[in-house]
């Protein structure tokens, strides 16, 4: 269980996040949504440690560690020239001896197991000896994704993780985190931009405003007082 207590940050003098409180359970998939500029990217930094913050992040009551939480963008930071199965195995560097972790080209063959093992769970395994450049974005965030199992968090952050995928890549790549939640009773915080796929997958949808969180609950709460575009629609 990943527990977020009180996370405030500030950018110079202005305050973006204010006493913000969310907890995911392990096996859960939390949705996070806001306009833009609500906080949310600023809510995942901070949890992770990206950004300092005051307040509190414990996962199953513990002070967070360094290799605790791993973290899928929407700009897929995979390493094209390399295959995908050398970018899954990147996902275990944390744990491996300094010499080991200086040749990464020779993952010993343990790593390169498990890491097709990850593959296998995001149903890549069949192109695992291909240049990570010449899969499809889906393709290339379930790499990501299956890089993130390598490295055995417990958590998973993802920032706006199907922002740059067409429909049907998003809508699978959502399905992929909601099933690892499930069956492997990760705790996910997904930050999102489309409402519709949040009510689809999500077990739980969080939302932001200035920074602050205005709803918790369900997915199939109405969503839209989250807009101000939404708003300006209903009353035209
Ligand atoms: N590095 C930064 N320096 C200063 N201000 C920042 C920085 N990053 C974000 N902000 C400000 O903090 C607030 C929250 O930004 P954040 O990126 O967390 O929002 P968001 O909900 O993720 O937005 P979007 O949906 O557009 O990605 C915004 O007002 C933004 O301008």
């Amino acid at each position: 269980m990943l527990t977020a207590t009180g996370l405030t940050v500030h950018y110079g003098h202005r305050e973006v996040l204010h006493q913000v409180d969310v907890g995911v359970g392990s096996g859960e998939l939390l949705a996070v949504l806001g306009a833009n500029g609500s906080g949310k990217s600023t809510l995942l930094r901070a949890t992770a440690g990206l950004v300092p913050a005051d307040g509190e992040v414990t996962i199953d009551g513990r002070h967070r560690g360094p290799l605790d939480i791993a973290l899928v963008f929407q700009r897929i930071h995979l390493v094209g020239r390399r295959s995908a199965l050398d970018n899954v195995c990147t996902g275990a560097l944390g744990r491996l001896p300094l010499h080991r972790s200086l040749t990464p080209a020779l993952f010993p063959r343990e790593v390169r197991e498990e890491a097709m093992g990850c593959l296998e769970r995001v149903g890549l395994a069949d192109r695992a000896h291909d240049r990570a450049d010449g899969l499809s974005g889906g393709q290339q965030q379930r790499v990501a994704i299956a890089r993130a199992l390598c490295q055995r968090a417990p958590v998973v952050l993802a920032d706006e993780p199907v922002s740059a995928l067409d429909p049907a890549a998003a809508e699978q790549v959502l399905e992929l985190l909601a099933e690892l939640a499930h069956t492997e009773g990760l705790a996910v915080l997904a930050v999102l931009h489309q409402p519709d796929l949040a009510r689809r997958h999500a077990d739980r949808v969080v939302g932001l405003r200035d920074g602050a969180v205005v709803l918790d609950g369900p997915p199939d709460q109405p969503v839209d007082s989250l807009y101000p575009h939404a708003l300006l629609e209903t009353t035209s």
